[in-house]
């Protein structure tokens, strides 16, 4: 069990360049598929957790189904007024190469709230409408999708919930939500869903709830949990103060005991979640820690002592907006509303750091003795292994049995076969810590291709806690992992799951046969040429420097960020070329990320009718870092920036997930966004290219 958990830590952190390495397991999944079968990579004979789910519907023998719903397609995406995009409805937004009257774009008198609210309703019927046309020119590539996941067949199960005081929210809540997304921001689909059904019935018989959010990226998930989560904790806090005199004292000796967990599957999504949580309670005044950091080893490098590595480990990180732990003995208890955090650093916390060294050093033994010879003897070679020096192990910090909630945020990974052991132990571990134990026993491979888990009495898991799993896309695996072990499972989804956001234009880019570097930086400076027109036509302000948009560019391999990053940076485009392994992300803050994940809307200076004049060097692209580019690694989750109007796929996705984790960094939260895919219009590969551009334009519908 333990050597599946190892090797997620393993590929977070692994240390030099082969291809399996090359970035977040989500990538080196993919690369297993493409071992087994290179061409099949995205069609349908991929396996079933490359693959996306056809019906999200509980399947199975069990007594009771839970339920699914899906929302009504005719909701807008998203209504908000003036945070935290600068204040443009999707209808203010245009592409610079569309022409508009200047009159139009810049009114004298701005549009009322409800006027808004209207006006976004309507762009959100004319888009519905223009996918409609589009669909019946496309006629069968269309369909391509529709097989995946085809919302129609869903009847609504009734309202909705319009705003966000349906159920009532506290009014600190309410408040915090309102600094974050806006005074009149309306839930999208899926928070809608979450207000309907997350909100705990404290009078229900069935004290704990099992659910999935499932919709496209950009689309508010982190909402969408985020707020009963909050709303429960506030109220169970409050309820206990008049039960018990300290509602919060720590119910064991350990340093941490906290009443919520958030899985993420990185470092950088968790700092990111950890903000966001804090920002969204602050006026709640819930404590809110983040137990992630990048690369820092479980067990003693070869020329670390012990006693340099605590050293090392023990610094505590301040900088960010969520406090950082960092695992250190001997500190007095403290009482945590939330954690936040990967598997691994979660269970390090709580059976305590290098309880797993043993394990890491013979899996490690194991992959040098597969390098150099393979097949024969690698078992024995590894037992056999002098495993040296001695390491230690640090008393568990994290205490489990106050957990009532478990978020596990991009669940298709964290549930993946090759990941979900340790995720499962952690949550095995919360059960036995509240004193109803679960089996964690090894699961079946995944069903075979094409066919549901045919397990005669799979075993049904029941958790002593809330459990909430969100993710954009669900492959086969998670659907099939879902019916037979959480037949009872709450299934939510938006009418957009497995499709591309509204907003999020698609484009083809063909090789020019000549360089590829040459040809993407060709192309990152066509973005700032458009840009620079825009602002020209728009006339701004004479003087103002142009606002230059942010390019994220995906590449397959670790060899490749470096090679990309290296030219554009040589031909005078400041980059930020980052891999799994960087030095950077060994800090521990998001740092390495400024200018390119969204920042908090309170530091940015909003007025819809003056954009914010960045400072001349901001602007600069040879001084300031407009281009990120990246493996996998940063595709899950992340909130980037709405300065991020591109993103470039270079290499070909390995499957409809990876490409939609991708592209879904841009258009978030009903901003426009451009993804460019490149690939050959001609020779070998074409076809190949040719058939991603069908399934891609059934992303867009
Ligand atoms: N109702 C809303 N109105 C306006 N903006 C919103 C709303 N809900 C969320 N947002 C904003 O949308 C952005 C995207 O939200 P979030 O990161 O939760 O998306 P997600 O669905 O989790 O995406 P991913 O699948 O990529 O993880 C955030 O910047 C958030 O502040």
């Amino acid at each position: 069990m333990m050597l599946s958990a190892l090797q997620f830590s393993r590929v977070l952190a692994r240390p030099h360049g082969d291809t399996l390495s090359t970035c977040l397991h989500t990538s080196s999944i993919l690369l297993t598929t493409r071992r087994k079968g290179r061409k099949g990579s995205i069609k349908t004979g991929s396996p079933p957790k490359t693959r996306l789910a056809k019906s999200l519907k509980a399947t199975g023998k069990a007594k009771r189904l839970g339920k699914l719903e899906v929302a009504p397609k005719s909701r807008p995406s998203f209504i908000r007024d003036n945070v935290p995009h600068e204040g443009k409805l999707p209808h203010e937004h245009a592409f610079s190469n569309r022409r508009r009257e200047p009159e139009r774009r810049r009114p004298d008198k701005p549009l009322s709230a409800e006027e808004r609210h209207f006006a976004a309703i309507a762009h959100s019927e004319r888009a519905e409408r223009r996918t409609e046309a589009t669909r019946e020119r496309r006629g069968t590539i269309a369909n391509l999708l529709e097989q995946e996941f085809d919302t129609s067949s869903y009847p609504s199960l009734g309202a909705l919930p319009q705003s966000f005081s349906s159920p009532p929210l506290l009014p600190g809540l309410q408040q915090c939500l309102h600094e974050l997304i806006g005074g009149n921001a309306k839930p999208t689909a899926i928070q809608a869903l979450a207000l309907k059904h997350l909100f705990v019935n404290r009078d229900s018989k069935e004290r704990w709830t099992e659910c999935l959010l499932a919709s496209e990226t950009g689309s508010g998930k982190s909402i969408a949990y985020l707020l009963p989560l909050l709303q429960d904790l506030k109220h169970t806090e409050l309820a206990s103060l008049h039960s018990s005199p300290s509602p919060r004292k720590p119910t064991s000796k350990k340093p941490f005991n906290p009443r919520s967990l958030i899985l993420a599957p990185t470092h950088e999504l968790s700092r990111q979640l950890a903000g966001f949580a804090k920002r969204l309670s602050h006026m709640i005044k819930l404590r809110i820690m983040c137990a992630s950091r990048a690369n820092v080893p479980s067990t003693a490098k070869e020329k670390g002592t012990a006693s340099k590595m605590k050293k090392l480990i023990n610094v505590l990180d301040n900088s960010d907006d969520a406090e950082i732990i960092i695992p250190s003995g001997g500190r007095t208890s403290r009482p945590v509303d939330v954690m936040v955090g990967t598997p691994m650093k979660l269970l390090e916390l709580e059976r305590g750091r290098g309880w797993n060294w043993e394990q890491q050093a013979r899996e490690r033994a194991l992959l040098v003795n597969n390098d150099n010879m393979p097949e024969q003897n690698t078992s024995q070679e590894a037992s056999s292994v002098d495993l040296g020096r001695k390491f230690w192990v640090d008393d568990p910090e994290m205490g489990l049995e106050n957990v009532e909630w478990v978020v596990v945020d991009e669940a298709d990974i964290l549930f993946d076969p090759d990941f979900q052991e340790a995720t499962r132990t952690l949550l095995a571990d919360i059960a036995a810590a509240r004193g109803r134990p679960v089996p964690v026993s090894a699961l079946p491979a995944p069903a075979a291709q094409g066919s549901q888990q045919k397990s005669d009495s799979p075993q049904h898991i029941s958790y002593p806690f809330n459990l909430l799993l969100t993710s954009a896309t669900i492959p086969t695996s998670l659907s099939n992992y879902l019916s037979a072990h959480h037949p009872t499972l709450t299934r939510l989804a938006s009418p957009r799951l497995h499709h591309l956001p509204r907003n999020l234009r698609t484009e083809h880019a063909s090789w020019t046969g000549g360089n590829k570097d040459a040809d993407i930086e060709r192309r990152i400076r066509r973005v700032w040429a458009e840009d620079s027109f825009v602002h020209v036509k728009n006339a701004y302000s004479g003087s103002d420097p142009v606002k230059l948009s942010k390019v994220i560019v995906f590449c397959n391999k670790r060899r490749k960020v470096g090679e990309l990053g290296a030219f554009l940076d040589g031909r005078g485009i400041k980059t930020v070329a980052l891999t799994g392994t960087a030095d950077s992300r060994q800090r521990g803050s998001n740092h390495h990320l400024d200018g390119f994940l969204k920042r908090n809307p309170s530091a940015v200076s909003i007025s819809p009718a003056s954009p914010a004049a960045p400072a001349p060097s901001e602007s600069d692209p040879a001084v300031t870092p407009h281009v990120l580019v990246t493996t996998s690694l940063l595709s899950r989750g992340l909130d980037f920036s709405p300065d991020i109007k591109h993103v470039f796929i270079v290499d070909e996705p390995r499957n409809m997930i990876d490409f939609l984790h991708r592209a879904g960094r841009t258009g978030r939260a009903g901003e426009t966004g451009k993804v460019v895919v490149f690939g050959r219009s001609k020779g070998r590969g074409s076809g190949r290219a040719g058939e991603m551009r069908k399934r891609v334009g059934a992303m867009t519908m």
